[in-house]
């Protein structure tokens, strides 16, 4: 089986402050083995803002942008060197590979991101993947590594994503604040309902808490691959739950597996939403058609042309994702007109569709 195992703050420290050398010797045994029974392994980790911060002896911190790249910068090799050190022990060879979100973004770079991961799967290499944090700004980021891990997870075409955190799975509620809340052990479809659990940010190291977590879930188990989401102190977690263990909360993939284009087109948040009328809707969803620019009615957020829209269908849920032909300025101008109008509206047209058939994923 190829898996992808995300590795929260929260678990690498094990309820500390530190890197938890302990906690990570487990982590890495049950790698190694698991690699040894035949799977292809790919780690996503958090930690290096953490493994900064205890280098320069925890300073005090501001919880600037700014500040947790610099921490990153100092703690990223330090993390590397911790997990490529424990992981020799067991004879497991890493590869250090640090993502950012235009590397999902731009064809060429991800294509090249996918390269190197299939070269170091065939070779039995572990890649161990983080967010460039240092150069991560804003707008480049993808902000936090549950979603981080739910791309990856595309970009392999992975058959399980495994996420690890402080929580022994998704709760009813917070568990933290709720002593009532229940585990729920299997999630068939992210719907609004799963959204409403998810609480606050999440313990006081890690980023997101179960919401991204939630986001994570959806965004892989659309594409086709099933997600887990476990307690990282249980022993031997990664295998059992490759052996099929039910252990935490298990999302079922919600579509069927996509082919690589449409895992592309899926790998990266939407940067803004298309609200169709019922004609457009109807000839998106049931009969597989390019959405023209006659059937859109409001056009929302920035984005320019190549990038990842949400399709909306007039009662509001999401019918499909797909690249747009035209950037957003473009699209307000042209929505509700035929596709004849084009030129004469913009001076130039990129084609009549504004999403073309063969650049959308329907959900
Ligand atoms: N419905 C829920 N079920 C389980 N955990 C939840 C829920 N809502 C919020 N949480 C919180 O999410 C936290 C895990 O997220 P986070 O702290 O970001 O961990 P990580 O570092 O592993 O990403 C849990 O400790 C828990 O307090
Ligand atoms: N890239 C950051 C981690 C960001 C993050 O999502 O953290 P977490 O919620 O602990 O998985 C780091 O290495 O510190």
């Amino acid at each position: 089986m190829r898996a992808v195992l995300k590795l929260g703050t929260s678990v690498l420290t094990a309820g500390t402050d530190r890197l938890h050398r302990p906690r990570l010797v487990d982590l890495i045994r049950g790698l190694a083995a698991a690699r040894a029974s035949g799977h292809e392994l790919v780690l996503v980790t958090s930690g290096a803002v953490l493994a900064g911060w205890e280098a320069l002896g925890f300073p005090p911190r501001d919880g600037t942008l700014a500040e947790k790249q610099m921490l990153a910068a100092v703690g990223q090799g330090r993390l590397m060197h911790t997990y490529a050190t424990l992981a020799d022990l067991y004879g497991l060879p890493v590869a250090q590979v640090l993502l950012t979100a235009d590397d999902f973004r731009d064809r060429t770079r991800y294509l090249n991101a996918r390269t190197t991961l299939e070269g170091c799967l065939r070779r039995g290499v572990l890649p161990v993947i983080n967010e460039n944090d240092a150069v991560a700004v804003e707008q480049i980021k993808v902000g936090d590594n549950d979603t981080l891990s739910a791309f990856v997870a595309n970009l392999v075409e992975a058959d399980l994503l495994l996420i690890l955190t402080d929580a022994p799975g998704l709760y009813t509620a917070d568990p933290r604040l709720d002593p009532q809340a229940t585990l729920i052990p299997v999630v068939e479809r992210v719907t609004p309902e799963v959204w409403a659990l998810a609480g606050g940010a999440g313990s006081h190291r890690g980023t997101g808490g179960m919401h991204t977590k939630i986001q994570a879930a959806e965004i892989a188990t659309r594409a086709g691959t099933p997600v887990v989401i476990a307690p990282g102190d249980a022993p031997e977690a990664l295998g059992r739950v490759l052996e099929g263990e039910p252990l935490g909360t298990r999302f079922l993939a919600s579509g069927s597996r996509l082919e690589a284009r449409g895992r592309w087109i899926l790998a990266e948040l939407a940067a803004g939403r298309l609200h169709l009328d019922d004609g457009a809707a109807q000839a998106v969803r049931e009969r597989g058609g390019s959405l023209l620019p006659a059937g859109i009615r409001e056009v929302e957020g920035r984005f320019r042309r190549g990038q990842t829209v949400s399709l909306l269908g007039p009662d509001g849920t999401e019918i499909a994702r797909g690249l747009s032909r035209y950037a957003a300025t473009d699209l307000a101008r042209i929505a509700g007109q035929h596709s004849r109008a084009i030129e004469g509206l913009l001076g130039y047209t990129y084609g009549p569709e504004a999403v073309h058939r063969d650049d959308l994923v329907r959900l």
